[in-house]
C-alpha cells in the first residue's frame, strides 16, 4: 500500500511536471507567435523542438544547408535521398528540375514533416527555413543588410538509435544519394584529340531493351556486366586489375556500336572512343589512358585495321619487297576502311614507310594494338578501377591470335545477321507492335537471307504506318533473296 502510494505520488509529480512543461511550451509558443517575426518562427520552433527532445527520449540531429561558405554535403545528400522517399500524399511539396532531361526533384516544403523507416526504425524528418541577415555571414559583403534563406533538416529519433543514425543511417543516405545522382548523370562521350580527350554529352538511345540480339546472349552480357561491377573485393583479393574486356565482332550494321551504347547506358559509364589513327606515340597513348576516369568504357572500333598495322610492324625490317599481294592488301584495306579517313591516311603512310623505309618504320609508327593492350594491362593494374575495354571488328578471323587468347578479351560477342527474334524487337521498337499478319512471311524470308538489323531498321523507319513499313520490308527481303540466288547462280557458272 505504501509502495502503491509512493508510485502514485511520483506518477502525479511526473504528470504535473510534464503538464507544466507542456504548459510552459504552450506559453512559449504563444509568446513566440506574438513577438517573433513570421520568418523566424519556424527556426525558433525547431530549436524549441530540439530543446523539448532533450527533455524527452527523442533525440534530434540538425543538418544545416551550409557550413560557413561551403555547402553541407550531408544536407545535399539528404535532400536527394528524401526526394525518392517522399510520400506523394503529403499536403505540400516542392518540385524542381535543374536541367532539361534530368529527373524532377520533389522535396519537402519548409515546415513539412515526413517519416522514413530504415531497418525498422522510424526517423522523422522536418525541413525548417529561416531568414538570416547577410551581414551576419558576409560581414564585409556588399550584400550586407539583406536577408537570405537558410535551411536545415531536423531528424528526430529515439535516443537509443543515436549510434545507428551516425554510423549506419547517414552513411547509407550518402551512398544512396551518390547512386541516385549517378543514375541521373548525363553520360559523356570522350574522343581523343592530340594528347587529351574532348568530351561531348552522350545521348545515345540504345538500351538492352531496344537492342535486337539473341536473347540468351543478351542476358549473358547483362549478367556479366552486373557481376563485374559488383566485384571490387574479388578483383583486389585475386590481385588483378578491376577491368573487363569484350570483343564484339560481326558484319557492319549488326549493332556493335549500339551494344556499346547500351552497355554505357546500363552501367552509367562514360565512353572513351580511342581513334588509334590519331595517336602517334606511346607517350600520347599513355597520357590518354591515364587521363580516363574510373567507371568508363574504352572503345577501339575496327581493330582489324590496327592489327594489320601491327602485323606489318612485326614483319620487321627485312621485309623490303613491295609485292603485288601487298598492293592487293592495301586496296582491300582501303575498301574496308572507306568510312575511316583518319585510318586510311595512317595506313597509306604506314604502307609507304614499310615499303620504302623499312628500317625506320618501327620507330615512326609506334602504336600497335598489342602495345595498346600491354599498356592497358600495365597501367590499369596500378591505377584505375571499374574499367571496361571494348574492341570491335568486322573480321574476327583477321585478328592476331594473341589478341584472342584467353585473358586478353574476357568475352567474345558475336553480333550476327537479323533473326526472327531480333526482327520482332525491331518491329516493337519502331512500330510498337508484337503481332502482324505479315510477320510469318517476313520471318520466313529473314531465315533465308542475310540481312542486318540496320537494314531491317531502315526499312521499318520508312513509314510511320506499320502496314506500309512491313510491306516495304517484305519487298526488300524478296529483292535480297532474288539477288542472292542470282549471285549464287553466277558463281556456279563461273
Ligand atoms: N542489333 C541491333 N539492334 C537494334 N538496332 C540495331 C542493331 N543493329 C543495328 N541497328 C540499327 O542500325 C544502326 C547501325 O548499327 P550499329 O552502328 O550499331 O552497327 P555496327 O555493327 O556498329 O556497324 P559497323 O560495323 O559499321 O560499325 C543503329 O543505329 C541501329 O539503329
Ligand atoms: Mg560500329
Amino acid at each position: 500500500m505504501v509502495a502503491e502510494n509512493k508510485f502514485f505520488e511520483s506518477y502525479k509529480k511526473a504528470v504535473t511536471t510534464a503538464a507544466s512543461v507542456a504548459a510552459s511550451m504552450m506559453l512559449v509558443r504563444t509568446v513566440v507567435n506574438e513577438v517573433i517575426p513570421y520568418e523566424l518562427r519556424d527556426y525558433v520552433f525547431s530549436r524549441f523542438d530540439v530543446l523539448r527532445s532533450r527533455l524527452s527520449s527523442q533525440h534530434t540531429i540538425v543538418i544545416d544547408q551550409a557550413e560557413g561558405y561551403a555547402s553541407n554535403l550531408v544536407f545535399d545528400a539528404a535532400r536527394t535521398y528524401l526526394s525518392t522517399r517522399i510520400n506523394r500524399s503529403m499536403r505540400s511539396l516542392r518540385v524542381s528540375m535543374v536541367e532539361e532531361g534530368k529527373s524532377m526533384v520533389v522535396s519537402l516544403e519548409p515546415g513539412e514533416e515526413m517519416i522514413d523507416v530504415y531497418q525498422g526504425i522510424e526517423f522523422k524528418w522536418q525541413l525548417i527555413s529561416q531568414q538570416v541577415e547577410r551581414s551576419s555571414i558576409h560581414t564585409n559583403s556588399r550584400f550586407s543588410g539583406s536577408a537570405t534563406e537558410s535551411r536545415s533538416f531536423v531528424v528526430s529519433f529515439h535516443q537509443k538509435h543515436k549510434d545507428k543514425i551516425l554510423h549506419s543511417y547517414l552513411p547509407f543516405i550518402l551512398e544512396q544519394a551518390k547512386a541516385i545522382r549517378e543514375q541521373d548523370r548525363t553520360l559523356q562521350l570522350h574522343m581523343n584529340e592530340g594528347d587529351g580527350w574532348c568530351p561531348v554529352n552522350l545521348h545515345h538511345p540504345s538500351t538492352f531493351d531496344t537492342l535486337a540480339m539473341d536473347p540468351k546472349l543478351k542476358a549473358a552480357v547483362m549478367e556479366d556486366l552486373a557481376r563485374f561491377v559488383k566485384r571490387r573485393d574479388y578483383y583486389s583479393r585475386i590481385g588483378k586489375a578491376w577491368k573487363r574486356g569484350y570483343l564484339l565482332y560481326g558484319p557492319p550494321g549488326t549493332g556493335k556500336s549500339s551494344l556499346i551504347a547500351a552497355m554505357a547506358n546500363y552501367l552509367k559509364f562514360d565512353i572513351y572512343d580511342l581513334e588509334l589513327a590519331e595517336v602517334n606515340w606511346n607517350t600520347t597513348l599513355r597520357r590518354l589512358l591515364v587521363g580516363m576516369s574510373n567507371r568508363s568504357i574504352l572503345v577501339v572500333e575496327d581493330i582489324d585495321c590496327s592489327v594489320d598495322l601491327q602485323k606489318r610492324d612485326e614483319r620487321g625490317s627485312d621485309d623490303t619487297s613491295p609485292s603485288t599481294s601487298n598492293d592487293d592488301k592495301v586496296r582491300c584495306d582501303l575498301q574496308l576502311l572507306s568510312c575511316r579517313p583518319g585510318l586510311i591516311k595512317h595506313m597509306i603512310i604506314h604502307q609507304f614507310i614499310s615499303n620504302h623505309l623499312p628500317e625506320i618504320s618501327a620507330h615512326v609508327l609506334q602504336i600497335t594494338l598489342s602495345g595498346l593492350l600491354n599498356f592497358i594491362d600495365g597501367l590499369w593494374s596500378t591505377s584505375g578501377e571499374e574499367r571496361i575495354i571494348v574492341l570491335t571488328t568486322n573480321f574476327k578471323d583477321r585478328l592476331d591470335p594473341a589478341l584472342l587468347r584467353p585473358g586478353r578479351m574476357d568475352m567474345h560477342i558475336h553480333m550476327g545477321y537479323c533473326g526472327p527474334h531480333a526482327f520482332r524487337v525491331l518491329a516493337s521498337n519502331y512500330h510498337a507492335i508484337d503481332e502482324h499478319n505479315l510477320f510469318a512471311d517476313i520471318e520466313g524470308l529473314i531465315r533465308e537471307v542475310e540481312v542486318t538489323p540496320a537494314e531491317v531498321a531502315e526499312q521499318l523507319m520508312r513509314s510511320d504506318d506499320a502496314d506500309t513499313a512491313l510491306e516495304g520490308l517484305l519487298e526488300y527481303l524478296r529483292g535480297k533473296k532474288k539477288d542472292a540466288s542470282e549471285a549464287k547462280k553466277m558463281e556456279t557458272e563461273a
